[in-house]
């Protein structure tokens, strides 16, 4: 069985088809690439996925059970994490409090626990703060656990954001653009990120990007789609060599 199914997902705003006729199956431990030009409805499915919308139609299944339509807080509690492609910390905490912070949707304790400090929300609020810290440790970035984002250059804020997906121990992690706006020496690092990630925390990524270097080194498979449609399937290597894939992007004058 796939660990995430998606069968003709459309979505409409309004008049304009954002998404249409979206199919795809992502088995457990695979690292695939969604691509397309700009506007083309990658980041619709990414939100769709992640409960940020309600399809207007079509299937989402994960690990077996429909999620389309749940709200965010419901996925991420049924194991898809996400990444943006504009960076969403809170500047106003520190890194470790950002990670922190996401594990509350997982915190087993109550309201009034937290009023009265009981020991069952002092025993949860050690666990999180420790699990926050091997995951800061394990990206290594556990010597900016006091800082807050703004403090730390770009490429660091990305591989917190990325942290914090990882914290709440996901089955499927989303990366829409992960190399946005990073210098090519970032970009590098991301790639052995990301390869290292997919090795030593058994999880399933499915990435949007732009870079096609970042896609065709990490991805063994990719799918493109162009004005909410699916043009192509396949190894980068195909591709690379889709005379549609090539008019998508180039226009065309290009074949
Ligand atoms: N909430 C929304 N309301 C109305 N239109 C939207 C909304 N979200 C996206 N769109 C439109 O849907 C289309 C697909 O947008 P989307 O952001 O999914 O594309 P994308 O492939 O991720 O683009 P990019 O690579 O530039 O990020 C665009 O025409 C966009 O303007």
């Amino acid at each position: 069985m796939p660990l995430l199914e998606i069968h003709e997902l459309t979505q409409y705003f309004g008049g304009l088809c954002a998404v249409s006729d979206f199919s795809v199956a992502l088995e457990s431990g695979e690292l695939v690439g969604l691509i397309g030009p700009n506007g083309a409805g990658k980041t619709t499915v990414f939100n769709l996925v992640s409960g940020f919308y309600k399809p207007t139609q079509g299937k989402i299944i994960f690990k077996g059970s429909s999620i389309a339509g749940l709200k965010p807080h419901e996925i991420t509690g049924r194991g898809i994490a996400r990444t943006f492609q504009n960076i969403r910390l809170w500047n106003h905490m520190t890194v470790l409090e950002n990670i922190c912070v996401s594990q509350h949707y997982n915190m087993g304790y109550s309201l009034m626990d937290a009023l009265l400090r009981t020991k069952r929300y002092l025993k949860q609020e050690k666990r999180i703060v420790t699990e926050a810290m091997n995951i800061l440790e394990a990206l290594d970035l556990a010597r900016y656990a006091d800082e807050v984002p703004p403090n730390l250059p770009y490429g660091l804020q990305r591989k917190v954001e990325i942290a914090r997906a990882l914290s709440i121990k996901p089955s499927l992690l989303l990366l829409d653009e992960p190399a946005a706006g990073l210098n090519s020496a970032d970009v590098k690092d991301l790639i052995s990120l990301i390869q290292r990630i997919h090795r030593e925390f058994d999880i399933t990524i499915w990435m949007i990007e732009h870079q096609m270097t970042v896609v065709m080194t990490l991805c063994s498979r990719l799918k493109v789609i162009d004005f909410g449609a699916t043009i192509a399937d396949g190894t980068p290597d195909e591709i690379q060599n889709n005379p549609d894939v090539i008019k998508a992007y180039l226009g065309d004058d290009a074949i």
